[in-house]
């Protein structure tokens, strides 16, 4: 793991960073709503952004030089596989993202995280290792990873599954000296300071401040009306 940070990733410190993304057929998934979700994102306080694909890396890019955590999802049929190939972080890159988002999971790449170190090179720019475990986040410090982010807990099947967020595994992380942003379902405020309790570096929250589907079924989820 790269000692010190990065700058671009030093300036996360202690900040939330707002995940802007959405699923492809919603009305929410347009490059315009994106960008102006991010810049509202932006006007809230937020110290970075993380989104999913060139297209809307160079759109955001345009209006802002906030740091920008670019990743590019791959379904593989079971789940969203998180920047699988060297060329798909390299397009990140050329559309503005300053740092890589990169599946840093057993399940994904079996022992072999050659991968992470790949990027590195092939961008110039420093990876965030989306992990699932502990096991997960060694092999990444191991193979050139600059930070790991608890991303991926709860979507693999190594990994504790909850509705809640693993806040256990980022004190784990950060008692092995790993740099760590929390992410995965945090939806409150309170939540979010549990991570920083934690030893989280940052925090990103992403579907309870940008996912308007999800948020309004929260609030429908507890109506009598639902449960006709
Ligand atoms: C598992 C996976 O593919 N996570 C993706 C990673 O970028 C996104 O779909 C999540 O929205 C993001 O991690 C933020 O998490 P949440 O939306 O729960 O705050």
């Amino acid at each position: 793991m790269t000692h010190p940070l990065p700058a671009v990733l030093a300036s996360l410190a202690g900040g939330l960073v707002v995940s802007v993304q959405a699923n492809d057929g919603t009305p929410v998934r347009d490059v315009a709503v994106i960008a102006a979700l991010a810049e509202s994102a932006l006007l809230g306080g937020a110290r970075a952004l993380r989104l999913n694909g060139p297209e809307d890396v160079r759109r955001v890019r345009a209006v802002t030089d906030v740091p920008i955590i670019g990743l590019h999802k791959v379904h593989n049929g079971t789940r969203n596989i998180i920047t699988p190939e060297v060329g798909l972080a390299v397009s990140l890159a050329e559309a503005g993202a300053d740092i890589i988002a990169v599946d840093a999971t057993a399940e994904h790449l079996g022992t072999d995280f050659g991968l992470l170190g790949e990027i590195v090179a092939a961008t110039g720019r420093p990876v965030m290792a989306d992990v699932s475990t502990l096991d997960d986040g060694l092999r990444a410090r191991d193979n050139g990873a600059s930070i790991v982010g608890t991303t991926l807990s709860g979507y693999t099947p190594e990994s504790r599954r909850g509705e809640e967020p693993d806040v256990q595994l980022i004190a784990e992380l950060v008692g092995a000296g790993i740099p760590t942003i929390a992410e995965g379902r945090y939806r409150t405020p309170e939540q979010v300071a549990a991570a920083f309790d934690a030893g989280a570096f940052a925090v990103v929250v992403g579907g309870a401040i940008t996912d308007p589907i999800a948020i309004t079924r929260r609030f429908v989820d507890v109506t009598p009306g639902a449960r006709e």
